[in-house]
């Protein structure tokens, strides 16, 4: 029996909703082996981030060698990468190691306002990494940064992730949660000539700290286990919904989802 393997360059989240945390609890869910690369530390609750601590890029670059030299994965994600020379040694890393099937999730912006990759960084992501991607996954405030286009409308999301594509990532999915909805999430992919929807329930909750995390945890895993990237967006909006309809409600502010959720009562959507 093969097992998949996955791995998650991102920052820590104390507090276990997001980053690191989220993605190695969705791999675990998932039937993926899970292994992190940590680029940063940060002091975080359901209130908001208290403390950001990058770690230095020799750090990062020799968690990604000893992971390459023994334990190659089948699928990768990017979350928080801070700055730009982290973004940069990721990007060698993909290249020289021939990692396939990189997710970029270009983390910016934690929920309370705290910058989780320095501005001036954006442009490195935009040149060294976003070219490498399989699929990027950004929300509707990441693709704004990323495109410099304002989004309004659903032909706002589509001209957006064209825009992303010809950046060149091979398949685009723009995250529906900061849409102007008020009953759907929708979630839309892009491979490059067609536009797909996934589309749940908008739930009423503040608890939806970590969605984008773990969103992009999940397609990263079902890509490590061969799915077709279709299949894999359609599973993951499915553990998504899950995780957000069967909230902790633990934390004062913004909590967790749910990731047992999605295994023990299964979504459809
Ligand atoms: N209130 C909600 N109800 C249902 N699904 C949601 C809700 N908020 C976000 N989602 C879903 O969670 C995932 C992450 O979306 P989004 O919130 O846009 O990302 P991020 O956490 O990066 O800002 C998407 O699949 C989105 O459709
Ligand atoms: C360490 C760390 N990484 C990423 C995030 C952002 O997570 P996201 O899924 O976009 O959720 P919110 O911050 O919007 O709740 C984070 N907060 N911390």
């Amino acid at each position: 029996m093969t097992t998949f393997k996955a791995l998650t360059i991102a920052g820590s989240d104390s507090g276990g909703g997001a980053g690191i945390q989220a993605d190695l609890k969705t791999f675990q869910e998932l039937g993926v082996y899970g292994m992190s690369a940590l680029t940063a530390i940060t002091a975080q609750n359901t209130l908001g981030v208290q403390g950001v601590y990058p770690l230095s890029v020799e750090a990062v670059k020799e968690q990604m060698k000893s992971i390459a030299d023994d334990l190659s994965p089948h699928a990768l994600k990017t979350g928080m990468l801070f700055n730009a020379e982290i973004i940069s040694a990721v990007a060698d890393a993909v290249r020289i190691y021939s990692w396939e099937k990189l997710i970029v999730d270009p983390v910016m912006i934690a929920k309370g306002g705290v910058s989780l990759l320095q501005q001036e960084s954006v442009q490195a992501l935009i040149e060294k990494l976003i070219p490498l991607s399989y699929v990027i996954t950004p929300n509707i405030p990441e693709a704004e940064v990323l495109t410099g286009m304002k989004i309004v409308t659903d032909e706002g999301v589509r001209k957006a992730a064209m825009s992303l594509h010809n950046m060149g990532a091979k398949h685009v999915v723009i995250k529906g949660g900061h849409a102007a909805h008020p009953d759907e999430a929708v979630d839309v992919l892009f491979d490059g000539t067609d536009f797909f929807e996934f589309s749940s329930p908008r739930f009423q909750t503040e608890n939806t700290h970590g969605t984008g995390c773990t969103f992009a945890a999940a397609i990263t895993s079902e890509l490590a286990k061969g799915q077709s990237l279709y299949d894999s967006v359609k599973t993951a909006k499915a553990f998504i919904t899950a995780a957000i309809k069967n909230e902790l409600g633990i934390g004062s502010g913004h909590g967790p989802t749910n990731h047992w959720a999605y295994k023990r009562t299964g979504v459809s959507v």
